[in-house]
């Protein structure tokens, strides 16, 4: 609990320490992905149910701003949307990502639809665009701040894939390239969101709090693949079955 109020570098040494101990750079199953220990079957089980993901970024984005009032906000933030959309089609991050599931040979018609998709994958992305369109700004704000993490997990993915994985190119893993350079641009501006607009203890509580949230969203999605695709390899019913 924050039990008085946090100078705004002590809130963010706050939130690193959450990102320390609770991010999905730690879970088992990214350090079976990323040491190349899982077979094209489970990487195909991870890339169809993180495409989920992808696909609910820009609804729970275009939910933020429809509530956010301030243009100056809206202007910031509606360059998240693009990032995933792109400016017309083939371009953007999510036209990327089905590049990616190409590549593993995964039937885009069946992504798309997400057919296959894990039930706790869905329970969980769904749970984080109803916290950004149900929840004041300024934890909706801060459920984003996962990103600050990302640039290191993303540097070890693409170096572990690219080295382990003779199905994995280059080309197929664009999309985090990327990412590099936008999630430090959309995390350095949420940081200086939350420092600035968390003025009460209360508030930098609710701050830590999303964090905390967001951190058990991706744990819970890495949780449901281990589960379904590693031990004890139960796939629930409808899942994805590798061939
Ligand atoms: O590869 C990753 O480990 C990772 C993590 C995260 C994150 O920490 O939330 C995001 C992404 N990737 C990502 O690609 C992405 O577009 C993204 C958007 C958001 C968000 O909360 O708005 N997080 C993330």
């Amino acid at each position: 609990m924050v039990s008085r109020l946090l100078a705004p570098d002590e809130l963010e040494a706050a939130l690193r320490r959450i990102g320390a101990e609770r991010y999905h750079n730690l879970h088992p199953f990214h350090r079976l992905l990323h040491d190349g220990k899982l077979d094209r079957g489970q990487v195909r089980a991870w890339a169809l149910n993180r495409y989920y993901y992808q696909s609910r970024i820009p609804l729970k984005d275009a939910a933020f701003l429809s509530r956010a009032e301030d243009p100056a906000l809206r202007r910031e933030w509606r360059r998240r949307l693009e990032d995933h959309d792109g400016t017309e089609p083939g371009t953007g991050g999510i036209a990327r990502w089905l590049a990616l599931t190409d590549g593993l040979g995964l039937d885009r018609a069946d992504v798309e639809a997400g057919r296959g998709i894990l039930p706790a994958t869905r329970f969980a992305v769904d749970a984080y665009v109803r916290y950004v369109r149900d929840m004041p700004l300024l934890p909706a704000v801060a459920s984003s701040l996962t990103e600050l993490f990302s640039p290191n997990i993303i540097s070890e993915r693409v170096e572990g894939m690219l080295r382990h994985y003779n199905f994995i190119s280059p080309r197929t893993l664009e999309y985090f390239s990327h990412r590099l350079e936008q999630a430090p641009r959309d995390s350095d501006f949420a940081l200086d969101y939350v420092k600035r607009e968390a003025r009460t203890p209360e508030q930098q509580e609710q701050v830590l709090d999303a964090l905390r949230f967001k951190c058990d969203v991706l744990w819970a999605q890495l949780d449901a693949l281990h589960h379904a695709y590693v031990a004890p390899g139960l796939i629930p019913p409808g899942g994805y079955r590798p061939a």
